[in-house]
């Protein structure tokens, strides 16, 4: 039994005036602990397999398990980090970060004390009592991390958590973030353009093709750039002849050339 699979998943948008097939026949199976990143040229259908995979669209066809039971709509055991970090603008950062736990029942002595100990791990510590906005792109990045990882989601889906900030504080996110899951043991899949990325950070890297989305290829990442963190694998000898293989493959798909 793997921890998430995926099985046969077709999809097919309708409106009125047309039907776009955004997916079809992809099927994946991710282990405990695993890091996934989804690649492929723009409209390829990485955002709504993650949808998905959520539970947030109900798929045309196919199913997705997660620990043997079907998922049937978002719940506390997925987490998301998405592009923009969506914390409420009038509510401080500790309000924020607990904001979670309050919805789903789960807030007490523990469970605060848990989340303040993750925000003082990312760097945070003593702006528990300001505002989103007096916070740089960078650090409420990371509040939003600890908001989603203080419910304890079983699984977590990162849709371009970085792409939104600069090259620097990206690459440092980047370390951050697996650190953070390898700590927690957490499963994660990430959606990303950047392939340097995806490299960095995964244990396998799925390339999807578009029109409609297929898995390509999946790519495992060299042992030698799994244990070190996303900074050192991209200064790593072994990184850029997997760079170069995976940019090949994109370059043919977003070209025509397969
Ligand atoms: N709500 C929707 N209604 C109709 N078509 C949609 C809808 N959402 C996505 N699509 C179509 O489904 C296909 C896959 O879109 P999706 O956003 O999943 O791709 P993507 O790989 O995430 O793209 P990008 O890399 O540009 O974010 C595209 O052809 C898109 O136009």
């Amino acid at each position: 039994m793997s921890f998430l699979a995926i099985k046969d998943i077709h999809h097919t948008y309708f409106t009125k005036a047309s039907a776009t097939t955004a997916l079809s026949e992809i099927s994946l199976h991710v282990e405990e602990g695993e890091f996934i990143s989804f690649l492929g040229p723009s409209g390829c259908g990485k955002t709504t397999l993650l949808s998905i995979i959520a539970g947030l669209i109900k798929p045309t066809q196919g199913t997705i398990l997660l620990e043997n039971k079907p998922i049937t709509g978002l719940k506390n055991q997925i987490g998301y980090m998405l592009q923009q970090d969506y914390l409420f603008p009038w509510k401080t950062i500790e309000e924020n970060i607990l904001i979670g736990l309050k919805l789903s029942k789960q807030l007490n002595e523990q469970t605060k004390s848990a989340a303040l100990d993750l925000l003082n791990q990312m760097g945070l510590k003593g702006i528990e009592k300001q505002l989103p906005k007096q916070l740089s792109g960078g650090m409420r990045q990371r509040a939003a991390l600890v908001r989603t990882l203080a419910t304890e989601p079983k699984l977590l889906m990162l849709d371009e958590p970085f792409s939104a900030l600069d090259y620097q504080t990206k690459l440092k996110l980047e370390d951050l973030v697996s650190n953070t899951l390898d700590s927690f043991g957490k499963t994660a899949i990430l959606v990303t353009h950047d392939i340097g990325e995806a490299i960095a950070m995964s244990d396998r890297v799925v390339l999807f093709s578009p029109s409609p989305g297929r898995i390509h290829k999946i790519f495992e990442m060299p042992e030698e750039l799994r244990n070190i963190s996303p900074f050192n694998a991209r200064n790593h000898d072994a990184f850029s002849s997997i760079f170069q293989k995976i940019w090949k493959e994109l370059d043919s798909l977003e070209t025509g050339k397969n």
